[in-house]
């Protein structure tokens, strides 16, 4: 099936490459000086396919690595979807890029992104940008969270019960993915039934595994389903929300109950109120941002547990200390969040090797130089989580999994970026700590585990996952 995607990329590449070519020369920038090193690949893809399939082979970081090895530098030129491109590396580059957000770069996205979830457009453009960014604190800030603690620990006691226990084997990353699509459903809209969240499950599963794909929008293909998935999701979501008005008018809905209503409430400086297309495409972005991330998360904190018995231990110890501080039936709280320090170090270093996100693109939108480089208006610069995650210079012996790395004041600022920074760091990075400490609790108070498949291959695409979805062995502790 690649195989076919690739061929059809290629004819595509072959038929219209002459007339990109030219157009590209005649938008060229003319700002002068030493562009950074590096080669643009073939005509149109560039070195996409290269960029692509290390991440395939499951070694993203190869792509990154082998160009700074080459030119000896942690700025290199390249050709990406299309787009001429520089790769910004290493803390200065992560460092540039975060602080220049709406000066120097503005955020964009591969034209598959905005084609399947067209809500991108907007919060790249620096006015959406600031209303979404106004808007989310009272959803996502530490304090508004406090109050899902408790949801979040119901929902996850449902999904162990349902998806986990009396099981012998299971498979971890499906799994993960119900269980976050569940608790955003339930936070985000308040659909807590297992079988409206099911009717949502398969189509959102489409959506995110053809968002960054090749753009072929024909019958069969990711690109194609995840475009169909979108706006059936949007549909149904429209349905919520004019169902949530009725209900909030005639009080049977809490204002507080959810960032629907919450959006719904909510009016901007003029006193408009948000349209339900465009509250469904707010709603439906956070559900992209949020759904593989954390469960790709969950999913390697199971993987290294049961590699690192050590690790296992250590985890296992604090959340019992909790488990058994707490009375019958009583849901877990605040403070028993912040007493998961050490789980919560683990999780960071399960971030730092295997970083849900690679990277992000930006755009100049002016021309600028760094490092002695001049990097002309309009190209796409792409910051990399690897380039400092898996490098010895910033993180000894980077490969070792070591969760004091966290410990005081933890990495250098600019090395750690699994949720990005700057303005644009990503705004559910607290509501992720949460969703995966609980889900850490629940794990390791009900179960020992051993993987199924010892060397199990890890695909990158675009989210790094075991390429059979990490299937384990149980040994449940109260038996
Ligand atoms: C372990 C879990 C997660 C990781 C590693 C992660 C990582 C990231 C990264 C790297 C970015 C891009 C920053 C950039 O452009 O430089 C991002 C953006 C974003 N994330 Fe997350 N994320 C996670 C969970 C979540 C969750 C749970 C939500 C929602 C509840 C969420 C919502 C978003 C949104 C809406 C954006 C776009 C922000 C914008 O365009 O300004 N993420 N995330």
């Amino acid at each position: 099936m690649e195989f076919f995607y690739v061929s059809l990329l290629c004819l595509f590449v072959f038929l219209i490459s002459l007339s990109l070519h030219f157009l590209f020369y005649k938008n060229k920038s003319s700002f002068s000086g030493q562009i950074p090193p590096g080669k643009t690949g073939w005509p149109v893809i560039g070195e996409s396919l290269e960029f692509l399939s290390n991440g395939w082979k499951g070694h993203p970081e190869k792509f990154i690595f082998d160009r700074i090895a080459k030119y000896s530098s942690y700025v290199f030129r390249t050709h990406l979807f299309g787009e001429p491109a520089a790769v910004f590396c290493g803390a200065n580059g992560n460092k540039f890029l975060f602080s220049n957000e709406n000066k120097l770069v503005q955020a964009w996205w591969p034209a598959s992104v905005d084609k399947v979830f067209p809500s991108s457009n907007q919060t790249s453009s620096k006015e959406e940008a600031v209303k979404m960014r106004k808007m989310l604190p009272t959803f996502f800030k530490p304090e508004a969270l406090q109050r899902y603690v408790g949801i979040m620990d119901h929902i996850a006691q449902r999904h162990f019960s349902d998806g986990w226990d009396n099981k012998n084997e299971v498979v971890v990353f499906p799994l993960a993915k119900r269980y976050t699509f569940w608790l955003a459903c339930r936070l985000f809209v308040s659909v807590e039934d297992p079988a409206h969240v099911a009717k949502f499950a398969d189509p959102f599963n489409e959506l995110a595994s053809g968002l960054i794909s090749i753009p072929i929008d024909l019958p069969g293909t990711p690109f194609h389903r995840a475009i169909k998935s979108s706006n059936f999701i949007r549909k149904e979501l429209v349905s919520i929300i004019k169902q949530r008005k009725i209900d909030l008018a005639e009080g049977k809905a809490s204002p507080t109950q959810d960032i629907l209503s919450h959006m719904l409430l909510t009016s901007d400086e003029s006193g408009k109120f948000m349209h339900e297309l465009d509250i469904a495409d707010k709603i439906l972005g956070l559900l992209v941002g949020g759904h593989d991330t954390a469960s790709s998360a969950c999913t390697f904190v199971v993987k290294y547990l049961a590699e690192l018995p050590e690790i296992y231990e250590g985890v296992y110890q604090e959340q019992m200390e909790i488990a058994k501080s707490k009375a019958p039936g009583e849901l877990l709280n605040w403070d028993d969040i912040q007493k998961m320090k050490y789980s919560w170090n683990v999780a960071c270093e399960v971030l730092r090797l295997a970083p849900p996100l690679q990277g992000a693109f930006r755009e100049a939108i002016t021309d600028f130089m760094f490092n002695g480089f001049s990097i002309p208006k309009g190209w796409k610069l792409y910051w990399s989580a690897n380039s400092t995650h898996r490098n010895s210079e910033f993180f000894p012996e980077p490969l070792k999994f070591d969760p004091s790395r966290f410990e005081g004041s933890g990495p250098a600022p600019y090395t750690f970026v699994p949720f990005g920074g700057g303005p644009r760091m990503c705004p559910g990075k607290e509501y992720a700590r949460l969703e995966i400490l609980v889900f850490m609790h629940h794990l390791v108070k009900r179960f020992k585990w051993e993987k199924l498949i010892p060397d199990e291959k890890i695909v990158v695409d675009p989210m790094p996952i075991p390429a059979k979805g990490l299937p384990i062995r149980l040994y449940p502790l109260n038996a």
